[in-house]
């Protein structure tokens, strides 16, 4: 029988007794080893300096070792991975007691290979302490077919592996599921639509009867669903949203602009430092992402760019730099989660928008057909654990309030926070510069209007970004400069060099990544493109434009100062000051920011 959990709620029968512990000790007080895990988890847990389970690890994991079906919906970066991965280990320790013999107990299905990537070091972590016991395997990764059938040939205990991966090894024999008992759905919402339907399917009649069902999302939605059919499941639904204080998570913040002014802004944000720490920066397709970082070059702004054609070597490097702090701003354009997703919220909301949309998709047809030519197993803005990102911008708005969570949750992970901070043209100014228009912006006021709804449904605001703008004007010649020599050509051939580069790169990598992983450190994805007119007056900023305070003043703590810390809500609630400062100024850098105007 389904039954259906909340933060408050409580299971009833079987998991009753798992779940006591957690419902009884207060929250502050509850750690890993109530879970009632093997010692030797708890080791690789404290080694990665986790110092309490999140919400999500402290409902999934008693559920899933009682050997339930769980629907789990959390919240991005709410810990969701070590919720079903601790549990999978501790069930394959607890089976290897009894017996010796090799088998696949457990698959795991994650939509993209570097979804595979991470789930597969988030295993390594954890079975640090064991890992002679735990064998895992993926399956990603462009490996022959034999190489990838020698690997399976030890009947590995844990496969991770994209549908597509999972479903060709087990039709050619390759992969048995003969012995499975559990089957992990990672980013669950996201299977069908990445087109892996048939896959499923096919997986599904051979997954044998009784199998344990785990599925993750950070959303549900009617392709959930679906997957419960497919797979003649009914799990028990936890559906967990943490409140959080004002201030606290993700702060968001919209500036209405026009089309030319989103480069304005992002000139004068990163050039002056305005905002700190690490940055997503996403944009609307592969072309604009180059446009920004050749337009970013012309003032020695240095950033990576990540999108679906390079390859996938490349992609896992540029989120491993960045997660090291090599990298401090990635522009990444996520294309394929844009034109696949759908709003449940907006649909829930009964406003017919997901017609609407899907209407839209249907009529660009060709973008699908272009889109199929790239990786189809690439996604940035799911579930890819980008470590202290401070802010993300949507520099353009996303085209879906669903798209808009996924893409901010790449900030505030594990109880971090974050600012996100999107630029939206109102219609009145769509189309009116041409050279730095975009087709999506045209919705932007009404997918705005989405993700206010959305967000004020989970208790949080958006705001305004009201930036002095004629201060911020002072900088405009400049930007033109820049943007003038930024051409459709100079684009065109940025895109065609940093493909090739990183095709060469990407060899490299696949040489040295189980070989000499140190080497790696050399190979960098953030050098100069060098195909738009170099003008290196533009490096430098002026003293006349900058604020009364001087560079000093732009840099200090009021301005561009985004926490990072974790949340501690009994100091925020003892003393109060410190959360002032998170929802207060601190939070809201920007508006502290004057320039002073040419005099002369
Ligand atoms: N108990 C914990 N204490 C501290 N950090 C944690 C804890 N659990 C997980 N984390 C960290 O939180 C980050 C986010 O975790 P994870 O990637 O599992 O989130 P998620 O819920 O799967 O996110 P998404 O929905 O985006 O896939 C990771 O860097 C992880 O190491």
């Amino acid at each position: 029988m389904k039954r259906k959990l909340d933060k408050n709620d409580r299971p009833s029968s079987a998991a009753d007794s798992e779940q006591k512990p957690a419902t009884e000790k207060a929250e502050a007080e509850f750690s890993f080893t109530d879970l009632g895990l093997d010692p030797r988890l708890l080791q690789a847990i404290a080694k990665q300096k986790f110092e309490k389970p999140t919400l999500v690890q402290r409902k999934a994991i008693p559920l899933a070792l009682s050997g339930q079906d769980v629907l789990c919906k959390a919240k991005t970066g709410s810990g969701k991975t070590a919720a079903y991965v601790l549990p999978l280990l501790a069930s394959i320790l607890k089976k290897k007691q009894t017996t010796t013999t090799a088998s696949t107990s457990a698959l795991v299905l994650v939509p993209t290979r570097e979804l595979a990537d991470q789930v597969f070091k988030a295993i390594e972590q954890f079975a640090s302490f064991c890992a002679k016991d735990i064998q895992a395997v993926k399956l990603t990764d462009k490996l022959t077919d034999a190489v990838q059938r020698s690997l399976l040939s030890n009947s590995p205990d844990i496969v991770i592996s994209t549908p597509a991966r999972a479903w060709h090894n087990v039709n050619s024999s390759a992969l048995s599921l003969e012995h499975l008992v559990c089957l992990v759905l990672d980013e669950a919402d996201l299977m069908l639509s990445y087109g892996y339907d048939e896959d499923m399917k096919n997986l599904a009649k051979l997954v044998p009867k009784g199998v344990q069902t785990i599925m993750m999302s950070a959303t549900l939605s009617a392709e959930v669903d679906a997957l419960k059919e497919i797979f003649y499941r009914d799990p028990t639904l936890l559906d967990l949203e943490e409140p959080e204080a004002d201030g606290e998570g993700i702060s968001h913040f919209v500036v209405k602009c026009g089309e030319d002014e989103k480069f304005l802004l992002a000139y004068v944000i990163f050039k002056l430092q305005l905002i700190k720490g690490k940055c997503i920066i996403f944009v609307a397709d592969i072309d604009r992402s180059y446009r920004l970082k050749l337009f970013f070059e012309q003032f020695g702004i240095r950033s990576c760019i990540l999108n679906s054609e390079l390859p996938v070597n490349s992609r896992i490097h540029v989120v491993e730099e960045f997660n090291r702090n090599v990298y401090d701003i990635i522009i990444a354009s996520d294309e394929k989660s844009e034109m696949l997703n759908v709003d449940p919220e907006d649909d829930e909301a009964g406003d017919g928008k997901k017609g609407e949309e899907k209407e839209e998709e249907s009529k660009h047809p060709k973008k699908r057909r272009k889109l199929a030519k790239r990786d189809s197993e690439y996604g940035v803005s799911r579930g890819i654990d980008f470590k202290n990102v401070g802010t993300v911008i949507n520099f353009d708005l996303p085209t879906t309030a669903s798209s808009y969570t996924h893409r901010i949750g790449r900030t505030a992970r594990a109880g971090k926070n974050g600012m996100a901070l999107s630029f939206v043209v109102p219609q009145a100014l769509y189309r009116k510069h041409m050279p730095t228009t975009v087709d999506t912006a045209e919705k932007d006021e009404k997918v705005l209007a989405r993700i206010i709804r959305q967000q004020k449904k989970i208790g949080k605001e958006v705001k305004d970004y009201n930036f002095n703008k004629e201060q911020v004007e002072a900088f405009r010649y400049r930007m033109n400069d820049a943007l003038r020599a930024v051409t459709k050509v100079a684009v065109r051939e940025a895109r065609t060099r940093e493909l090739r580069q990183e095709l060469l790169k990407s060899e490299k990598l696949k040489r040295y990544f189980e070989e000499n992983p140190a080497e790696l450190h050399h190979v960098r994805h953030d050098g100069e493109l060098r195909t738009a007119r170099s003008q290196p007056h533009l490096k430098h900023v002026p003293d006349y434009l900058l604020p009364k305070e001087g560079k000093k003043g732009l840099t200090s703590e009021e301005i561009g100062f985004v926490p990072l810390r974790k949340k501690d809500r009994s100091r925020h609630h003892k003393k109060g000051k410190r959360g002032v400062k998170v929802g207060g100024r601190r939070a809201d850098p920007l508006k502290t920011f004057k320039a002073r105007r040419k005099t002369k």
